[in-house]
Order: C-alpha cells, then structure tokens, then sequence
C-alpha cells in the first residue's frame, strides 16, 4: 500500500480501490445481455398472467434470474480469460485487464448461482429453481466449456441457454412449463444464430486468431450467410406459431409477420455485398437487438387487448 500525504488522499485511494473493484464484478455478469434476458423473463410472466403478476413474484423471479444468468456470465468470462486476451473485442475485460483475479470471478459466480437457487427455491417456485440451474448449467458447461471451442455449431446449439428465461417467467407464474413458453425458447433459440453470426462476420479475425471455430472462420461468409437466412425465415414461422396457442391476439400475428419479414431481408441484403464489406452485416446485427424486444412487447401488448 503507498504512503500517503494526508486521510484525505488515504480516503481517496481506497473509494477508487472499491468502485474500480465494483465496476469489474458488474462487469463480468455482463450487464447489457442480462437487461435482454430479464426483459424476455418479464414479457413472459405479464403474457401468463394477463397483466403484471403479484409483486413478490416478479421481483423474485426478476431476481433470480439475473442472479442466476450474472452468475454464469462471470464463470463463462472466468473460463473464456485465455481466448478474451487475444480478442480486440474482448482483451480490456477484468479478467484480462487484470482488474481482478481468476479466483475472485470464480467464487464470485459460483455465489451467485447459489443464492439464484435459494432466492428462487424459497420465494418463487422449486421447478424455476431448477430451469436457473439448468439454463446456467447449459451455459457454462454445454457452451462455454464443451461446445464453444470445438464445433462451429457452437452457438446454435449452445444458444438455447439464453432462450431459457421465458421458461423461468412462465414457470414462475404458472408452475409448470406451457406450449407458448416452449414457443418463445423457441424464439430465441433461432433468432440467436442470427443475432450471433452477422456480428462474427465483421470480427471473424477476433475468432481465428484465437483459434475459436465460429462459422464464418470455420465454414466461411458465404455459408454463415445463406444459414442465417435460414434461421431468419424459421424464426418468423416460430415466432408466429404463438398466435395459435389462443394467448395473443392477431395484431400479434400482423407484427411478427412484419419485423420478422424485415429481419429475413437484412439477413438476404448481407448475401449481396461482398464477404469483406459488412454494411449489411453491421445492419442486422444492430436490428437483431431491436427486433427481439419489439417482439416481447408486442407479446404483452396483444396479450392484453
Ligand atoms: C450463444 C449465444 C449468443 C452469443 C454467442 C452472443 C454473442 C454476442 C456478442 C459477441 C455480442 C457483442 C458484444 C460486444 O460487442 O462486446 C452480443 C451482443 C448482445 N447480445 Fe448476444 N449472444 C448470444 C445470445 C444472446 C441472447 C440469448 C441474448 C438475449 C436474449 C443476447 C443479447 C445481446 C445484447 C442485448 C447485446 C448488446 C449488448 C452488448 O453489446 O453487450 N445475446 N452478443
Ligand atoms: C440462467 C441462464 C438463463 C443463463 C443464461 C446465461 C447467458 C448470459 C446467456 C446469454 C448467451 C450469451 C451472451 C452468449 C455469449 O457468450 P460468448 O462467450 O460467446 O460471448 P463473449 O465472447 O462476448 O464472451
């Protein structure tokens, strides 16, 4: 510890020691992808419920989810520490940077996945309890430890894992699991090939360099393309599946129909630019991140009328 001129600078050192220290635990929950699970959490819990549940429920449910889903994020990021130091994207993470210790994050995410587990065992319900481990589990073991640096499949089958919160929500509200809460994994499950691959086409160096076969290194830009607008075209039949299941109403259906048409579009766009120009690429990419909130909200909206 340095020597210091007066209490006032002792004072200061340590308020930078403990927000520098703050900021890198928050950091590695990764806390922009976790508002995107916590919103599909909520969506789904107001759409069982017809309208916003008891509150104890959903601030539980909110809870242990972003418990749960905070707490595999620092183990992926504790596992990941070796290939996020080679990656531009990646390298000024806490772990990479330093900021903070491999063991820190490891016990730091173990925590949190068993107060997850508490917190949503004792106030919410013991089947949501289970669907945060099994999500985590899936998460951590299946895609961060097994699939990620073996398969360029990784991400479509690895992706279930952030698909997992509708499960939660509407397992929270109801007990048990139901054929529209299987739709919305569903969702998720094919929006997220091309949500992923149109930004791993603009950072595919990032992946080769370490070593990591995501598919535009493994199978090249053409294939990631056309694959994506497979997983564009079956993400708007999925998503429509949901007016059938009598929980939303046709407005419902016309909105899917339409963001999903134009999801199917940017995906088709980035087939005509070059494989070294990634306009289109950087544009669906940006969408991806619009198209699955308007789609949630559009949820409840029709759920509701
Ligand atoms: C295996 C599946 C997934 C992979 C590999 C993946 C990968 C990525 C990557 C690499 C970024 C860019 C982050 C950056 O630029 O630093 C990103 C951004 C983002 N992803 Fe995903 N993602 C996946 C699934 C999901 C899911 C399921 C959600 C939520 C439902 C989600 C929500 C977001 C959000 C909100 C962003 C923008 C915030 C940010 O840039 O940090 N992603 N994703
Ligand atoms: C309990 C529960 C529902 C858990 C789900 C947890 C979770 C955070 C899912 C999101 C999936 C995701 C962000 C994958 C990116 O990982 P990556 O390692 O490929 O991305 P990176 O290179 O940015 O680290």
């Amino acid at each position: 510890m340095p020597a210091f001129e007066s209490e006032g600078t002792r004072n200061l050192y340590w308020i930078q020691k403990v927000y520098r220290a703050a900021q890198a635990y928050y950091e590695v929950t990764k806390p922009r992808i976790q508002i995107m699970l916590l919103f599909t959490e909520l969506c789904a819990m107001m759409v069982a419920h017809r309208g916003l549940p008891e509150f104890r429920i959903t601030s539980a449910a909110l809870l242990g989810l972003a418990l749960s889903s905070g707490g595999s994020a620092a183990l992926n990021m504790w596992y990941d520490r070796d290939i996020d130091a080679m990656m531009e994207r990646t390298h000024k993470r806490p772990l990479p940077s330093g900021s903070i210790t491999a063991l820190e994050v490891l016990l730091f995410g173990l925590s949190l996945i068993s107060l997850a587990f508490l917190v949503l065992y004792v106030w919410v319900n013991p089947l949501t309890a289970i669907l945060a481990m099994l999500g985590a589990f899936y998460y951590v073991v299946i895609y961060t430890m097994w699939l990620k640096r073996r398969t360029p499949q990784n991400i479509v089958i690895g992706g279930g894992a952030g698909a997992f919160p509708p499960l939660i929500g509407w397992a929270a509200v109801t007990g048990h699991i139901e054929l529209p809460a299987l739709i919305m994994f569903a969702v998720i499950f094919m929006w997220t090939p091309p949500h992923f691959w149109s930004l791993a086409l603009y950072r595919s160096d990032d992946y080769a360099r370490a070593g990591i076969p995501m598919m535009p290194v493994a199978r090249g830009a053409r294939k990631t393309k056309k694959q994506s607008v497979l997983y564009a075209i079956c993400l708007l039949l999925t998503s429509s599946l949901l007016y059938f299941t009598h929980t939303v109403s046709a407005l419902y259906l016309v909105i899917a129909g339409a963001v999903g048409l134009l999801f199917i579009t940017l995906t088709i766009f980035t087939l005509f630019e070059s494989d070294t120009t990634f306009v289109w690429a950087k544009r669906t990419f940006a969408y991806s991140l619009l198209y699955l909130p308007l789609l949630f909200i559009f949820m409840i909206v029709s759920a509701a009328i």
